[in-house]
């Protein structure tokens, strides 16, 4: 059994924090920084203040000296990881899932024979369903479903995520405090839908909704503790289908009066684009539906888009909304793929990555960036032109960090190593225990071409065993090491 420890998020201060080792992150589009043997320094609020990639290496209390001459600065106690011993191991930038349904998590690898509206109607409506009642029994099933996502997601390296709850206020408020806890960075969107036509025991009314939507935006600003944000609420209209018009005008007046992020579903399924365009013949296309209720803003996150038309490609870049690529839940339901490339590079949309738990049946965002890629490889075969279609590592590991952090309203604070940004960090070790990453001696070598080899093992052949440590807002929320260290000591 593999141990981890997470630890709750009430702890005691941290003390300034030097970290020496190998950092990797994506500062660009397509571009992959490896700096190996640098310094990072953590202050006590969790905030990078101190990068160095000049530092020759050696103790701890040259690494403090080092750190001390080039900033002028002393601290009365100083913490070091050092990892720079171990050409295995290297810090990366905490993932950021920009779309997962927390609620579905029981249903992870169920229903692969459906397509995307029977699927909701058969599996999913069903499953959240059952958080939406205030008796005892339904409190512990959404405590039990909650803590194990969570876990889970963060031991996968999973800093940030923007989650779906369900139409429920009360167990939305229970996972706010469960992310909380857990410390995660995290946007809790309690459902919002007025509409169900396929499922209709499984609603809210348009008032019941402007009720919750104010009660828990209240209450989650009110958890955070002192000086830091963790949770955030995030305005979540499901998708077009499920929402009336003046549900979805309200939702977007609401987001703007209170400044509030916003995500919902675009472009999955080629019935569900039908049926937006039967619901809403006055709309241009589906992106319009969002734009036409001022749903459309630089935090919009757009889960799937898949099927987009130009229009609606111009639409959403107008509006600099970014676009969460799933592309495990978009093969899982044989939704499409996503041109993604495309988005990218001529569209200039931020795309970031999102598991969709449970259409998609991985919670980590390394097996989505594994799957983006793959998605493109596809794409490649029914392409004339496969350098224009093909995703590169570099690119997945940005969409996976800073098109995240970007999605979120976050780019000045998460994605990348920089000074000034918090410390969301996670530590891969190819070799770690249990690891199924078999490398040769003479692969590890520190040189640029090694180190892409590397990344390209652990991406397409590493999992969440390689994930030993993580990181965030300064404070180290997975251990996986613990048990181990004091095994040895006894
Ligand atoms: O993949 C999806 N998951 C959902 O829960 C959902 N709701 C609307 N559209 C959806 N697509
Ligand atoms: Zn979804």
């Amino acid at each position: 059994m593999q141990h981890h420890k997470v630890h709750a998020k009430a702890m005691a201060a941290i003390p300034y924090t030097l970290y020496h080792g190998t950092f990797i992150h994506t500062p660009e589009l397509d571009r992959l920084e490896i700096m190996n043997n640098a310094l990072i320094g953590v202050n006590q609020k969790g905030e990078i203040d101190f990068v160095s990639s000049e530092y020759a290496g050696g103790s701890q209390e040259e690494a403090i000296m080092f750190f001390e001459q080039k900033t002028g600065e002393s601290h009365s106690q100083f913490k070091y990881v050092d990892t720079s011993k171990d050409p295995l191991k290297f810090f990366l930038p905490g993932f950021i899932d920009t779309h997962i349904h927390a609620s579905q998590y029981p249903n992870a690898g169920i229903g692969l024979e459906s397509l995307l509206l029977d699927w909701l109607t058969d599996y999913t409506f069903p499953m959240e369903d059952q958080f939406t009642d205030t008796n005892s029994a339904k409190i512990e099933l959404a405590k039990k479903v909650y803590s194990k996502v969570i876990d889970r997601t963060l031991r996968s390296g999973t800093t940030c995520a923007s989650y779906f709850t369900t139409t429920d206020p009360h167990t939305s408020n229970i996972f706010a405090d469960l992310c909380l806890k857990a410390g995660q960075r995290s946007f809790v969107g309690k459902v919002c839908m007025d509409h169900n036509e396929t499922y209709p025991s499984y609603e809210e009314s348009f008032e019941e909704c402007q009720d919750s939507m104010s009660s828990m935006v209240k209450y989650i600003s009110s958890i955070n503790p002192h000086n830091e944000t963790l949770v955030r609420p995030i305005v979540t209209p499901r998708f077009a289908p499920v929402c009336s018009r003046k549900l979805l005008k309200w939702l977007g007046s609401f987001a703007s009066e209170h400044n509030l992020p916003i995500q919902t579903h675009i472009g999955e399924n080629k019935n569900e684009i039908k049926l937006v365009a039967d619901l809403f013949p006055e709309c241009d296309n589906y992106a319009s539906v969002y734009s036409d209720h001022d749903l459309l803003t630089n935090t919009t996150i757009l889960a799937h888009a898949v099927h987009l038309t130009k229009a609606e490609r111009l639409l959403i870049k107008k509006h600099l909304c970014s676009v969460s690529h799933c592309p495990t839940s978009n093969s899982f339901l044989t939704s499409g793929e996503a041109p993604v490339k495309q988005y990218l590079h001529e569209d200039k949309i931020n795309v970031s990555l999102g598991t969709d738990v449970s259409g998609g049946f991985d919670s980590s965002i390394l097996t989505i960036i594994r799957q983006a890629i793959l998605v493109s490889h596809h794409l490649a075969m029914k392409s004339n032109d496969e350098t224009d279609v093909k995703l590169t590592i570099p690119e997945a590991i940005f969409m996976a960090t800073k098109a995240g952090a970007k999605a979120v309203g976050l780019e000045h604070q998460i994605g990348t190593f920089e000074k000034g940004k918090r410390w969301d960090a996670q530590l891969i070790d190819l070799n770690s225990p249990n690891s199924i990453i078999d490398i040769f001696d003479w692969q590890i070598k520190k040189d640029r071409k090694s180190m892409s080899d590397l990344l390209g093992k652990w991406i397409f052949s590493g999992d969440d065993r390689n994930c030993i440590k993580v990181w965030c807002n300064g404070r180290l929320v997975v251990d996986k090491t613990v048990d181990e260290w004091v095994f040895i000591k006894h």
